[in-house]
């Protein structure tokens, strides 16, 4: 398919039957403020000693800061802009049993987004693991609570790292969407004898982008062309959505890379470029997101109009604010960024790395039986 054959698509078109968007939504007036909640955390004792050792622990840099808590005097500390983030931002570690407390009586479904949250950020996008204590953690949430994969990845590749068939993934920032398993019989025409796909086979429930599919093939492999002279450069064809990693470049050869990327892009005026962590992200134009994927698995779940639900996002992306912005305006659930620095987000908690979203994945896992005639 040439460029110009192209078929833009002003509003995406899911595949779901069930689908409609935007859902439709229920006043929802009991959602804890922000503010409040902060108020409700002191008043619930959560600054025992304990707590607070966990929470400085969590919350506290690793690199020494001149004004750190743990630092300056006990009876005037000085407080900095990363301890002003962190109190505005707390550690969802420390939080937990404020975070459990919202979420009495209604049912929790988690949102995960993948790199940099569920594995660490390393040079090769290939290689960027999951550890097997993290897959068991996501594994165990799964069994008591709805969970999705949302990440930029194609959703085959995402699936291929976490190898858990009982997720929802919605790869492609989103734009692929797919459901637990189909039954080995609908699976026997589908497949030829391939074990893999057989036990890891999905449901497509929504692919919004799908017209872009060939322009996309064809960028993916313009641009890896473009930019094989640059020592580092990396093009990686996410399905529905491309990205050209400059991790490994010499910063020196960013501009050139840039300029390529750019030059390739004003081909397409149907594309888009976003950015990411040290990576250029592009995108067709269509108006859909994390924040849209993270809806319409809400209502695929049944929890479009309902109050009875407490979505968790955990993610450490700028890709991530569109899902935290969705929650914000819902008013439903929580946001967690996973960053290490103060930066400007929609979340109201953070974790400082993948390993602290593992320990809170345990901890949730390990909450629900205790809870259970509560919740
Ligand atoms: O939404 P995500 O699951 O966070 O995916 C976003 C991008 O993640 C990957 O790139 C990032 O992680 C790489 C491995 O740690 C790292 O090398 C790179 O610098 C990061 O930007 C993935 O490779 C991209 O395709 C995703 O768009």
């Amino acid at each position: 398919m040439t460029k110009n054959a192209v078929v833009p698509i002003e509003i995406p078109v899911p595949v779901s039957q069930h689908y409609s968007y935007p859902p439709p939504r229920g006043g929802n007036t009991n959602y804890p403020n922000y503010k409040k909640l902060l108020n409700q955390i002191e008043l619930n004792g959560a600054n025992k000693l304990n707590s607070w050792l966990d929470c400085m622990r969590a919350s506290s840099p690793t690199q020494t800061r001149k004004n750190s808590i743990l630092t300056s005097s006990p009876v005037m500390p000085l407080i900095d802009e990363t301890d002003k983030w962190i109190e505005e931002h707390p550690s969802a570690l420390c939080k937990f049993e404020d975070i459990m407390a919202m979420s009495k009586g209604k049912k929790i479904v988690m949102f995960l987004d993948y790199d940099g949250t569920l594995s660490p950020i390393v040079d090769d996008p290939d290689r960027a693991y999951m550890s097997e204590a993290m897959r068991e953690a996501v594994k165990d949430v799964a069994m008591h609570f709805p969970t999705a994969i949302v990440s930029g990845r194609g959703t085959d590749k995402v699936l291929s790292f976490v190898r858990l068939k009982e997720l929802y993934y919605a790869g492609s920032h989103g734009m692929d969407i797919v459901g637990p398993t189909i039954g080995p019989k609908n699976m026997k025409s589908k497949v030829h004898n391939c074990l893999f796909i057989y036990f890891y086979a999905k449901e497509v429930l929504c692919q919004p982008a799908s017209d872009f599919l060939p322009i996309i093939e064809e960028i993916s492999k313009t641009l890896t062309e473009k930019t094989k002279m640059i020592p580092g450069a990396k093009v990686e064809d996410n399905k529905f959505c491309v990205s050209v990693h400059y991790r490994c470049v010499d910063e020196k050869k960013w501009g050139t890379l840039a300029e390529q990327v750019k030059s390739v892009l004003n081909e397409y005026p149907k594309l888009q470029l976003t950015q990411g962590r040290k990576v250029l992200e592009i995108r067709p134009t269509i108006k859909w997101n994390k924040g849209n994927a993270l809806e319409f698995l809400l209502e695929t779940l049944g929890y479009a109009d309902s109050n009875e639900v407490f979505p968790v996002y955990i993610g450490d992306d700028r890709t991530d604010e569109d899902a935290f912005k969705v929650l914000c305006e819902r008013q439903q659930g929580i946001g967690i960024l996973v960053s290490k620095v103060p930066k400007e987000t929609n979340a109201c908690f953070s974790l400082r790395e993948p390993t602290e979203v593992k320990e809170l994945l345990q901890k949730l896992a390990q909450w629900k039986p205790l809870a259970t005639n509560e919740h």
